[in-house]
């Protein structure tokens, strides 16, 4: 790719025997906010570790601005890493923490003075140079390592959950803020986290990983609207799951019944995962809807209910601002639109 800075080509690794990392491709652009997204175990931080050199592929290659990496080692790969620890170096105070790479480079005193004080600002943090760092809460610490690391003026910079350790208000204070920097500073974000939420809300790009494979990737808007698959559908955001079979392109049937969708590629008779929304399904008075069902439970979220609704054995999760009470019979409709057609998972 054309303004590629980071490219994985047929990456894999094994550990002890294992397969970790199944034949990762990847690029990432120029000043995007890529994120890595999987559940625990799936092999985000090895991506990151190939990419910031601390591990070497089995199989593959690595591509920094066009150039072969494989063999350069991480010091001299134009990249930083901040990890979910800060490892801030406790006896030094903030503007010694940051200036720390610049003074490993012999960089002229006024010049370290001039960035790091620029660092201190955009983090909001200016009349802190001279804290100790035990002086600072979890966010603060978490934003001198990003500042740390950013004063080095690397290309890209590679975050392995660096907002795990907050706490959730915190956490999503830090996500606008951190966005906000990247897009200001204009820089390439590789991020890895566990969280859905947290990954739909900064990234320009999601890679969905498991189980070491690559799963999905796009925008937060085509990863949610268009899951690839079942797992992509169940792991962002919560989805329903039927068992279902195609009669025609734009002809599928569920839990008894026939409904149009949208998708289609799919053979006839063929068997396939119907993946529905909570958001999509609404509810309607009896003998009005497609289907029909008991409630199981219902629970006030705030914004919309949460209701159980049971049809055929089926437990479906359907958020709605409208409600019916638990043990009514109720009527759910569905338009083709809110009906995704997927290969069938194991
Ligand atoms: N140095 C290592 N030696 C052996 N196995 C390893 C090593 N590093 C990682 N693994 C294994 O590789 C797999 C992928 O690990 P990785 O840390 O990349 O996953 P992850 O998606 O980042 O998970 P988490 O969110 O829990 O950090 C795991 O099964 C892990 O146990």
């Amino acid at each position: 790719m054309d303004n590629a800075i980071i490219e994985l080509n047929n990456i894999t690794k094994k550990f002890d025997g294992e397969t970790v990392l199944d034949d990762i491709t990847l690029s990432v652009k120029k000043n995007e906010f890529v994120t890595l997204l999987g559940p625990s175990g799936c092999g985000k931080t090895t991506t990151l570790r190939i990419i910031g050199g601390f591990e070497t592929p089995d199989e593959g290659d690595v591509f920094f601005d066009g150039h072969l990496i494989n063999d350069v080692p991480p010091f001299k790969r134009q990249l930083n890493t901040v990890f979910q620890k800060y490892s801030l170096f406790p006896h030094m105070n903030v503007f010694e923490n940051i200036a720390f790479g610049l003074r490993i480079k012999k960089m002229d005193e006024r010049l370290i003075t001039s960035k790091v004080e620029k660092m201190l600002e955009l983090f909001n943090l200016k009349n802190y140079g001279k804290r100790r760092i035990d002086q600072l809460s979890g966010g603060q610490q978490q934003r001198i390592a990003i500042a740390r690391a950013l004063v080095n003026e690397p290309k890209v910079l590679l975050l392995d959950e660096p907002l795990g350790a907050l706490d959730l208000k915190l956490r999503k204070e830090m996500q606008q803020e951190l966005k906000a920097m990247q897009k200001q500073i204009g820089i390439t974000f590789i991020y890895v986290t566990h969280d859905q939420e947290e990954a739909l809300t900064m990234s320009d790009t999601i890679v969905v990983m498991n189980d070491g494979i690559i799963q999905q990737m796009g925008s937060p808007i085509d990863i949610y609207n268009e899951p690839q698959n079942a797992f992509v559908a169940d792991f962002i955001g919560e989805s329903n799951i039927i068992d279902g079979i195609m009669h025609d392109d734009y002809l599928v049937e569920f839990l008894g019944k026939k409904f149009e969708c949208l998708d289609k590629g799919f053979g006839k008779g063929e068997e396939v995962d119907v993946v529905i929304r909570p958001e999509d399904l609404d509810i309607t008075p009896t003998g009005q809807g497609k289907l029909e069902g008991i409630v199981k439970s219902v629970t006030f979220k705030g914004v919309h209910y949460e209701m159980r609704i049971v049809v055929l054995g089926y437990e479906f999760l359907v958020h709605s601002t409208d409600m019916a009470p638990a043990g009514s019979t109720v009527g759910l409709t569905l338009t083709p639109d809110d009906i995704h057609i997927m290969e069938k998972g194991e």
